[in-house]
């Protein structure tokens, strides 16, 4: 019986022929290489999470998701991406996947438009086309992810991102996954917590896969990450950087929920409430 992974990388495949038909790879290419296109600089995603202070935070635009369905209904994501910036996160990672998790590609674009974050472009890729579209959209980032890029692919995706100048998270869940992931060379490994085939989430499995990530290389953590008590733990562990979405998105105060997740690990000494990067009072945002 296929699971949601096979199904959404059949989706993509559907979505990566029809969008082929609209805007021709080579127009895309053509986007890229035309210096008169301006296309906007690449910010630096992979130096923001080396040098974060504490953790590094990859605050996640995220509406809905195949494990959770609609997790907000009040959805703006220039007005988050803005207060996850305000908040502490050094990157953003933005879900460009429209049938499963209800983005769009637009998102990146409209998020450039109102911070200097940089963006990672959350997606199924499994085609060059997708790495096209990411730099023409304004996305720093993209994520590849081991289970969804057979053999050679990955290796192939991760040299052809790095051509165009993209930084890569080299996401993987199995663990006989962990030498091809660091075979491609990439600096960014992230753990995912959950299993993409069955849901489950437990952040024990970057625990136990953490000594087997290089230490030259940053380790994210990815899925299921809700308390400060959590980010700790992780930290603990070896994770230089962590991945959330749904726990920020699901707050009536996102910016509060943020400070709160992170506050302990970037203020440890004094009394996080109210502390935030360039912030020294209330008035959180979005609730
Ligand atoms: O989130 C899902 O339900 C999901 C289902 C199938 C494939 C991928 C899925 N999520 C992608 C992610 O890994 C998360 O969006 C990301 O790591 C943030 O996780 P969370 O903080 O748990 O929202």
């Amino acid at each position: 019986m296929p699971t949601i992974l096979d199904e959404i990388i059949t989706q993509k495949h559907r979505e990566i022929e029809t969008a082929k038909r609209t805007i021709s790879e080579q127009a895309l290419e053509a986007r890229i290489e035309n210096p008169r296109n301006e296309l906007p600089e690449l910010r630096d995603f992979t130096g923001q999470l080396r040098n974060a202070v504490g953790i590094g935070v990859i605050a996640e635009v995220k509406k809905a998701s195949p494990s959770a369905g609609l997790i907000r209904a009040d959805f703006h994501p220039q007005q988050i991406a803005q207060i996850y910036t305000q908040f502490g996160a050094n990157c953003i990672s933005v879900l460009t996947d429209e049938h499963f998790f209800q983005g769009n590609l637009a998102y990146l674009q409209q998020i450039r438009e109102v911070v200097s974050t940089p963006l990672l472009r959350k997606d199924f890729i499994v085609d060059r086309y997708q790495l096209l579209e990411a730099r023409v959209f304004g996305a720093d980032a993209v994520l590849l992810i081991a289970e969804c890029l057979p053999g050679d692919t990955l290796a192939m995706l991760y040299r052809q991102a790095r051509q165009l100048g993209l930084h890569v998270l080299v996401e993987l869940h199995d663990a006989h996954e962990v030498n091809r992931v660091v075979d491609t060379g990439a600096e960014l490994i992230g753990v995912n917590n959950r299993d993409l085939r069955t849901f489950e989430t437990r952040l024990e499995h970057t625990l136990t896969l953490a000594e087997q990530i290089p230490a030259d290389r940053l380790l994210i953590s990815e899925s299921g990450i809700r308390t400060s008590a959590d980010v700790m733990r992780l930290k603990a562990g070896g994770s230089r950087g962590i991945l959330v979405g749904e726990s920020l998105m699901r707050a009536a105060d996102i910016g509060q929920a943020l400070q709160q997740l992170i506050g302990p690990i970037r203020f440890p000494t004094n009394d996080a409430a109210g502390r935030a990067d360039g912030d020294s009072g209330s008035g959180t945002g979005i609730s």
